[in-house]
Order: C-alpha cells, then structure tokens, then sequence
C-alpha cells in the first residue's frame, strides 16, 4: 500500500507506527484515522487511491465532493458553521480490528510439517503428480470458486422481514432541503452533475464533522419534512403484511424527526431493542428480541433486507440469517449500497422483494456479493482487502491486497479447499513457510488458514521477478547482476536447507525482489514441491530412490532429476547454477527442441544437460561455472553442498573483474537521468524510501 502511493502520488512514506483505518458505510464515510484526524485534506491522495483500489464506483463521486468541499472547508469553519467531531467509526469496532491483526504466526510455527513430502491429509498429493514437468507455460487453471459461506435459503419459511431503515426511508429528502436553504446552490459549486447538498452530506461523513447540525435540523423543522418514504414501500408492506410476514426494522441511528416518518407507515413494527447509536447491529441481541416477541422463531425465519453488507463487524449471514441485499437502481441509495460479503439474493425493490417471498425458486444466479468474493475487490477476515488478482498458479490464485488496519501491502494466495479433483497445497505450502520464517529472502507470513471454502496464506507482498526484469533488461543480465544475485540465492538455499528443507523448484519466476525497504533484496517465494530431507525425530536423510517422475520445471531442473533420481540439496544448488547461467545468456540450449514425445523431450534436456551441449556452454560462460558444476555434480545424494565455496567462486569472480558487492544491479541507475528498467508497476518513488544499507552478505 505505502509502496502503492508513493508510486502514485509521491506520497510520503509512513512509518510503520502510522495506522490507517477506513470502512465504506452506508452512510458514504470512506476513511476515519486517528493519525489524519488533524489533517484530512492532506490525505485526499490516499482516499483517491483507496477508491481506484476498491473500484467501488459509488465512492468515486464522494472524492470529487472532498476535493471541491476543500474549498468551502475555510469559509464554513470561519462562518462556524461546521464543529468537528470524533470518529464516526463505533467503538466495538476497534478491538475487533485489533484481534483480527494479533500476529499469527505464533501459530503457524506449530504447524506440523511431514516428514518426506506432502502433508498427510485425505487428498493427499502424491508428489509424483503435482509435478510441474512441462516447460510450456500453462494456461491458468479454470479459476477459483468460492462457495458462498451461506447457502441458498429456502425463503418459503420465512415470517419476519428485518428492513434497514435506510432502505424504508429517503433520507436525502430533508437535509437536502435543509442544505438547499443553508447553502443557496450557486455559491459553491458549479457542477451541473452534482449538487452542492450532496457535496456538503457527503465530506461531513467522510470527515465525522457535521455541518452546523443545529442550523440543519432547525432547517428542517421549519420546513417540517420528515424524510419521505421511498415510493414502493408502502404497498410493498402492506401485500407483506397480508401474506402474514412481519416486517420489522433494524434500528438504525434516527433522528426523531425521522422516527416520526418512520412511524407513519402502517404495517411497520418499530421496536428498537437496541442501541440506536450503534452502526452495526448486534445479530443476536436483534434476534433474540425478535424471539421474545414471536416466538417461536428460528434464525432462518428471518430475512434481513440491507444495502448494507460491509463485513464489518458479523455479517447477517454469518449470524445465520437469510440476506436481501437491496441495491436500488438509479437512485442515491444505489451508489451507497455496499457489499462486500455474500448474500442469499439481490434485489432492486421492494416490488422484487415482495416477488422472490412469493417466488423463492426464483432465485437462481449468485447474488452480486458473491461475485465480489470471487473477483477483487473481496475481503478476508475483516483484515486484508482483496484488490487485484496479480498472478495465478497451478491451485489457484495469488490477490495484491492491503491489510486495512495497516495499510501494509500483503500478498494472499487462495486455493479451493475442497476441489473435487485437485488436492490441496497450501496448508502444506503454509507449513513449509512457518518452517522458514526469518530466513533472509523468504517473505513475511501475516497469516495462513481456511476461511470458508478457501486455504490462505497472507505474506508480504513481493516486486518484481527475475524472469520479469530479464524481459525488461532486455533478454539477459550483466555478469555483475548475475554474480550478486547468485551470491544471495546461495546464502537463501543454504539457510533453507539448514532448516530440513529442499526448494525442488528453482526457476526465475520464483524469484523476486522484496519491496519498499527490501528493494534490493531477492525472496525465494512458492514452496508448493519444497519438501523436507531431514526426519525432524530422527534426523535421518530421505532414501535415495530411483525411477522418481520429473518434478520441478525441467529448463532449470538438474541432469539427476530427468533421469528419475530422488532430488537432494545437490539438486537445488545445481538448479541455481543453471538459472545462472540462463540469466547470464537470456536462454539455455534445450530450450525448444523438438521432441516426439514429452518423455522424449524431457529424456533429450536431460541428456544435453550431461553431455557436449552443456560442455559447451560452460565454455562460453565464465570460467568459475565449471567449477561451480563440478562441485554439484560430485555430491552424493545426501552431502551437504559447500555453500562457502560456491559463494566464494562467485566472489573471486566479482574481484577479478573490480566489481563491489553494492546491490547496484542492472535495472538500476541506467542512463544520466537515473532512469530504470523496473516494470512500470513496480516503480517506486525513490525520494520517499529511506537510504537502506543492505547487510554485506558474510560468507
Ligand atoms: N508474495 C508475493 N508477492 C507478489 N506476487 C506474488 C507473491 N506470491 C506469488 N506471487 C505472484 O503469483 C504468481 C503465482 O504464485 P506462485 O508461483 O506461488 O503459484 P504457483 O501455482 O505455485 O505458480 P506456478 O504454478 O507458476 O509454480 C507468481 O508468479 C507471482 O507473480
């Protein structure tokens, strides 16, 4: 996130101790922190970023207000006519977002990682077929399919109706008048598209400040306008209440003017067992009034109709109630409906909604929530915010998101728990992480579990990948920039070998540089065929075994595995020679052989890996990749490389030449302006990264 916005804005980083918090309510209050209380319209960047993340086009328009109510902002202040007040965002809240950011590791460290592969779990996967053993890049997977946490609800039970009240009345109508009178039209805003009313309702949201609320309610008064009802209400409960339902309201905070218009319409039970100052409702305090009431009454009897469905705090559904998310199409409440957690069924009226109780069958499509899960924007655990999806992989699919309570930018990677077919990987992968926190070059965790149908796994959120700044520094890189990052993924293997495990998938693509702070630091990422060698109880290494299927990405695997030998740490090492050496020629000479067969083509790689092929490109490389081949090809299966020697092979070569160790790799300070080869996406504002001095990687 922080990276986010200083490439787009230049905006200054934060320090870690600076937390924002934000929340879309109904009431259009898209941003409310303790650190920007003082200083809001500084932050406009941040909401504008914010929104083209959310993508929730309802609240595009609230930043054009801010940015045009900035200018009132002075002249309201000085006139007195708007008095500040704290965070809108209710209490209960905070301690619910401090929970949900309790570090989770601690648990992760205690997960069991399997002795010889795979965790043992019912859809075990045998390693043999998980292999990625083809060099053709794949298309993604058919996509990910997260079943909605509630199931489809058969309504023909339902007896009450629990309408938001914002769904019942028109609450724009009178302070629309109010504002009308208090701020003639013309003086502020000149947008034909937007009134000025709307401008003023939504910045005081947005910045817990109202505008002289005493001037507007005594506008309101003198008008004597209870906010009208919406047009379709009225019949809609009365063909309800002689169909037998009840229909009753969530209580809601209501001014009493507004009460008064709510207890004008007949039909409608008003008991408010609960606080009305409270945003979100308590689901069990609701219903269990609802119980003393009309009992007896079952949670499934009770269809909550909201434009609500932030999944602040319990969701409707996660209380066990069927969910009508009413969005109303081209009205105000439209661009307020919210909805980021699933719902039973979508409606646009009331009119619909009194057809889908008399019709329950109708409800067929998954409701629009539903697909919010599935596609970005999409939230997890009221923590991270889903916002793009920014790679896939062979189980599913990796999402850019932030973690809403920090702002941190966090990697999450998805798989569905449940496919029929594929087993499941990430709980392994997740163990495998847990077993490799604090190893310089492997990404932080934040979290990994299930959630609904899904396995997570939530990291910190990586740059660029090698195979990606290799197109981008024009098909190879330098000797220089091939010798640093050598040196690091040597420090890397070494370290996660010492903790018991082997990578067997070292390819580009799996490596890639950290971002902000660790900008130069290359992570080893994607531990999906990673396995343990060592027997945590006894210590013992893996057999030797022969006849193994390929496993790993042949291009960069080692000569052993084509020939079907059990991979080893010598496997790993010899994998990061040849990556080297791909990334020193931009190619390798078994790329696009032809083959009858993909064995025939896997035993042909193989082949060239052993004989005059790859000879030959030795010759043509560096003379220290000879030595450094040599050594990993006269390993046995269970030695342990020397890490120090190959690391210092490619130091010596670094001094031949007069070249330092200063992280000034190839896509860095090319060209006399400074200009880079970094992937657009990837570029940050340099001026807001604090001058990081890499550790000297000790040999
Ligand atoms: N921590 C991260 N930060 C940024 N991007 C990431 C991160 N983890 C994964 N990705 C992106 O998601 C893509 C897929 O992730 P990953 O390689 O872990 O999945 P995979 O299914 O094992 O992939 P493959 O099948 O290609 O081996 C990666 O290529 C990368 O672009």
């Amino acid at each position: 996130m922080q990276g986010h916005l200083q490439k787009a804005f230049g905006f200054p980083r934060y320090d870690t101790q600076v937390y924002f918090e934000f929340e879309v309510l109904p009431l259009g209050v898209l941003i409310l922190s303790q650190e920007l209380g003082t200083n809001v319209f500084n932050e406009i960047p941040l909401v504008r970023q914010l929104i083209l993340d959310y993508t929730w086009k309802a609240n595009l328009s609230v930043t054009q207000y801010i940015e045009t109510f900035r200018n009132m902002i002075p002249r309201l202040l000085s006139s007195g006519r708007m008095i500040r007040k704290p965070s809108l965002l209710p209490p209960n809240l905070k301690p619910l977002a401090m929970n949900a950011l309790r570090p989770c590791t601690a648990h992760l460290q205690s997960l069991p990682v399997h002795f010889d592969g795979q965790p043992k779990q019912t859809n075990k996967p045998n390693d043999e077929c998980i292999g990625d053993w083809d060099d053709e890049i794949e298309e993604p997977s058919s996509g990910l399919t997260i079943p909605s946490p509630v199931r489809a609800t058969p309504l023909g039970d339902v007896k009450v109706v629990l309408v938001d009240c914002y769904n019942v009345l028109d609450m724009d109508s009178p302070l629309t008048e109010a504002l009308n009178a208090l701020f003639p039209p013309s003086q502020f805003y000149s947008n034909p598209h937007n009134s000025h009313t709307d401008i003023a309702r939504d910045v005081a949201c947005f910045l817990g400040a109202t505008i002289n609320e005493c001037q507007i309610q005594q506008a309101c008064e003198e008008r004597n306008t209870p906010p009208s009802l919406h047009v379709d209400i009225q019949r809609s409960i009365d063909i309800l209440n002689q169909r037998g339902y009840l229909v009753s309201l969530i209580p809601r905070p209501t001014e009493a003017i507004q009460r008064e218009a709510l207890i004008s319409i007949s039909g409608l039970a008003l008991h408010s067992p609960m606080d009305p100052r409270e945003l979100i409702p308590s689901w069990d305090i609701l219903f269990s009034s609802l119980e003393q009431l009309y009992p007896p009454l079952r949670r499934d009897q009770v269809l909550v109709v909201t434009s609500d469905l932030c999944s602040v705090g319990e969701t409707p559904n996660q209380a066990g109630f069927p969910t009508a998310f009413m969005k109303r199409v081209g009205s105000r409440g439209e661009r307020l409906s919210i909805a980021t957690t699933a719902s039973t069924f979508t409606v646009t009226s009331f009119d619909d909604l009194v057809y889908v109780l008399s019709e329950p069958s109708s409800i067929s499509a998954p409701s629009e929530p539903e697909r919010y899960y599935r596609h970005p924007p999409f939230r997890i655990l009221d923590t991270w915010q889903c916002l793009s999806q920014i790679g896939a992989g062979a189980f599913g699919a990796v999402y850019n998101a932030i973690e809403i309570h920090t702002g941190a930018g966090v990697a999450i990677k998805l798989e569905n728990a449940s496919h029929p077919t594929r087993p499941a990987i990430l709980p392994y992968e997740s163990a495998i992480y847990a077993q490799l926190q604090g190893v310089q070059g492997i990404a932080r965790v934040h979290w990994s579990g299930r959630e609904q149908n899904a396995n997570i796994l939530v990291m910190n959120r990586l740059g660029p990948d090698l195979e990606h700044l290799r197109r981008f520094c024009r098909g190879s890189f330098s000797l220089k920039t091939v010798l640093m990052l050598g040196e690091q993924m040597l420090a890397s293997i070494e370290e996660i070998h010492s903790r018991g495990i082997i990578v067997r998938d070292i390819k580009p693509e799996n490596y890639a540089l950290g971002q902000i702070e660790d900008y130069k630091v290359l992570f080893l990422f994607d531990f999906g065929l990673a396995k343990l060698f060592l027997n945590p109880t006894t210590g013992k290494h893996i057999p030797f075994r022969e006849g193994r299927a390929g496993l790993g990405t042949p291009r960069f695997a080692s000569h052993n595995v084509h020939f079907g030998l059990e991979p080893s740490r010598r496997d790993d090492v010899e994998g990061i020679g040849i990556l080297l050496l791909y990334l020193l020629h931009g190619e390798l000479p078994w790329q696009g052989i032809c083959a009858p067969s993909i064995s025939a083509k896997l035993l042909r790689i193989g082949e060239m890996k052993r004989g005059q092929r790859f000879t030959q490109l030795l010759q043509r490389s560096p003379k220290f990749f000879t030595t450094f081949f040599e050594h990993c090809r006269s390993l046995e299966f269970e030695s342990k490389p020397d890490y120090v020697y190959l690391r210092h092979l490619l130091r010596d070569a670094m001094a031949e030449h007069g070249w330092e160790y200063d992280w000034e790799y190839d896509w860095w300070n090319l060209g006399e302006q400074g200009s880079t080869l970094i992937p657009e996406e990837y570029k940050i504002d340099m001026r807001f990264v604090k001058p990081v001095r890499h550790r000297q990687l000790g040999l």
